[in-house]
């Protein structure tokens, strides 16, 4: 399947899976996803007091749990250029808890951050760098906008190379696209595995964070190879 990769496109992709958004992941992943960007967040680095960034945000999951993590004391900045998935974000109240942080949502492009040099302490992306069209670009803006010795955690698909490559491939086709079929959404969700075979492996992605400046970066595969998280420290 040709991937139609604009800007444009990728943003109207995301506006009209944004009412079924929330739904699909859960129902898809019978609501796994909220683990594993529960463990992105723990791997970000985010400390109590810390202003924290959620790129590529959508309707908010990991901003909610980073907002969680850096507290009262701190902020959090959410960022999508998919307004509809914002006006979401923004509508949902964040889980009845101790005072988490006060959270801006930001309309903008990943790939142009509106924020100024090592401005965030840590930083979170769940399923965004695979949608960018330039990781490398949006690596290095990652990398500008962390303060020295800033942390973060990018959550995303990983295609492995196990047996369960096999059920992924199967899950997305026959199980995930004939659901979102009874939306209206079948090309939607049908760009998934394709886009899987485009995106770096763990390795590949740990190259492109090094060129990028990062210091340390490394990535680790769960849930059985199919999800993977890429955790960088900007350095000195
Ligand atoms: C939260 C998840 C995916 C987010 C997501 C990312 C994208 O790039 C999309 C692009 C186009 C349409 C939708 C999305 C999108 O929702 C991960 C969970 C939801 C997945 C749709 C389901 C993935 C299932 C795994 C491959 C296998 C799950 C095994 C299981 C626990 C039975
Ligand atoms: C699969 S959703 C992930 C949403 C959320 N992080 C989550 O884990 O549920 C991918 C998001 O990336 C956003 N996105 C893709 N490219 C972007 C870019 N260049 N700038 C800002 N947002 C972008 C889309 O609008 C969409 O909200």
């Amino acid at each position: 399947m040709k991937l139609d990769r604009t800007e444009e496109h990728i943003q109207n992709l995301f506006n009209r899976i944004a009412p079924v958004y929330d739904q699909m992941n859960d129902w898809l992943s019978f609501g796994s996803h909220r683990i594993w960007k529960q463990m992105a967040v723990n791997w970000s680095g985010a400390r109590p007091g810390h202003i924290g960034l959620d790129l590529c945000c959508g309707t908010g999951d990991l901003t909610r749990l980073l907002a969680l993590k850096v507290g009262g004391s701190g902020q959090v900045v959410g960022v999508d250029f998919s307004r509809q998935l914002l006006a979401i974000a923004g509508d949902r109240q964040p889980p009845f808890t101790l005072s988490p942080a006060p959270i801006t949502w930001v309309e903008a492009d990943v790939l142009d951050l509106p924020f100024g040099d090592h401005h965030f302490d840590c930083a979170t992306m769940g399923y965004g760098l695979r949608n960018v069209l330039d990781i490398p670009r949006s690596l290095k803006e990652l990398h500008r906008v962390l303060k020295p010795g800033g942390t973060a955690a990018i959550l995303d698909f990983h295609r492995p190379e196990n047996g369960f490559k096999t059920f992924q491939q199967w899950y997305l086709d026959r199980v995930v696209v004939p659901v979102a079929n009874t939306f209206g959404l079948k090309a939607e969700y049908a760009y998934l595995n394709p886009s899987l075979e485009k995106f770096p492996t763990g390795p590949e992605q740990v190259a492109l964070a090094k060129e990028a400046n990062f210091s340390r970066a490394t990535h680790y595969a769960i849930a059985g190879g199919m999800m993977g998280v890429l955790v960088l420290e900007s350095g000195g």
